[in-house]
């Protein structure tokens, strides 16, 4: 079923995982097309070390099946395509950097040494401290080239930009972009914060109380929404506090996400290119205009682009329901 050309690096299929106290990632369903660069975002809780975790094969799912280029993730030779940086970089404390190292070289087949000292060189971390001396950024750093060493194709980068200082993300940024761009690298990367983010990532997954919210390349997400603005009709009271309501019949004409009424005045983020009215103003938002929306509005449906969704039929019946 896998192939150095198949075209999609991970798919979920009802991916769901339930912990005694509930459920930290249900019903979610995407598909990654390799050689992107995506950011996997949304606020603290939302699901995203969970599916992290459980494509780096450290959890299993309760629900669902995930396919990392085509294969299961339990079968073995789809974790040797991905390589995964913890949240927690839980590297061994009493190991020096370089014989850190040279522990990932003996565990990985196609190790790329030279990447690996590269960067290790240029956060200046010297070879022979020991893991457990070192800040929290330099171990970020350690343990980012322990993931480029493995040469993987696939790489899971949970919170990376956390402990980093602004050199260090810019750095980071320009390796992920080089490696994308020479050898196809596929990158899925989380963070509560689009900001940091965004100038790298083409494409967004969006978790948000453990449900998929959006998915799909930026610019296809982005474009498919207008932010109109207009007089909002008068509200039902008549005192100075009553807030206004959105223009008689306007929800009915339009597919709204989210809207405000501050004063007497309406904003409205609306899905879709149904007819406007002359007197709105209407401008393309941005995209964490867009990602805010979604994420206030819970009861709007999920946005999931054509070339990221996927369906039941994508998936092989052996591989449906319980993963193994
Ligand atoms: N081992 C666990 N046992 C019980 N609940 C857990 C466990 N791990 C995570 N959870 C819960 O699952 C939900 C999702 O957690 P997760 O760590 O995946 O979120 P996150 O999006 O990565 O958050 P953050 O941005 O804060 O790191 C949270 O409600 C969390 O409390």
């Amino acid at each position: 079923m896998s192939g150095d050309s198949y075209p999609y690096a991970v798919e979920a299929l009802d991916l769901g995982k339930k912990y005694r106290r509930g459920w930290a990632l249900q019903e979610c369903s995407f598909r990654l097309p390799a050689g992107c660069v995506s950011a996997l975002v949304g606020p603290n809780g939302a699901g995203k070390s969970t599916f992290l975790g459980i494509a780096a094969r450290l959890l299993r799912p309760t629900t669902g099946s995930l396919r990392l280029f085509g294969m299961e993730v339990s079968d073995p030779a789809a974790l040797q395509r991905a390589a995964f940086v913890d949240q927690e970089r839980p590297l061994y404390k009493g190991f020096t950097v370089a014989e850190t190292l040279r522990l990932g070289r003996e565990l990985n087949p196609h190790w790329d040494q030279a990447t690996a000292e590269r960067i290790v060189e240029a956060g200046k971390v010297p070879f022979g401290a020991r893991i457990g001396t070192l800040s929290s950024g330099q171990r970020t750093r350690v343990a980012l080239a322990l993931a480029f060493g493995k040469r993987a194709e696939l790489l899971l980068l949970d919170e990376p930009m956390a402990d980093l200082d602004p050199l260090a993300r810019h750095e980071l940024s320009s390796l992920l972009l080089s490696e994308v761009a020479e050898r196809g690298l596929t990158v899925l990367m989380s963070s509560h914060l689009l900001s940091e983010l965004e100038e790298m990532c083409d494409h967004l997954v969006v978790l948000s109380g453990g449900r998929l919210r959006m998915a799909g390349y930026a610019d296809q997400l982005v474009p498919a929404h207008r932010l109109i603005t207009g007089l909002a009709d008068p509200g039902p009271g008549t005192g100075p506090n009553d807030n206004g309501v959105l223009p008689s019949g306007f929800a009915e004409r339009h597919t709204v996400i989210e809207s405000r009424i501050t004063g007497r005045q309406f904003t409205a983020l609306i899905h879709g290119g149904s007819e406007l009215d002359d007197s709105y103003e209407s401008v393309e938002p941005t995209l964490e205009e867009v990602l805010l929306a979604y994420l206030r509005s819970t009861e709007a449906p999920a946005l999931i682009t054509p070339g990221a969704a996927v369906s039941a039929t994508a998936v092989p019946a052996s591989q449906k329901g319980r993963a193994a």
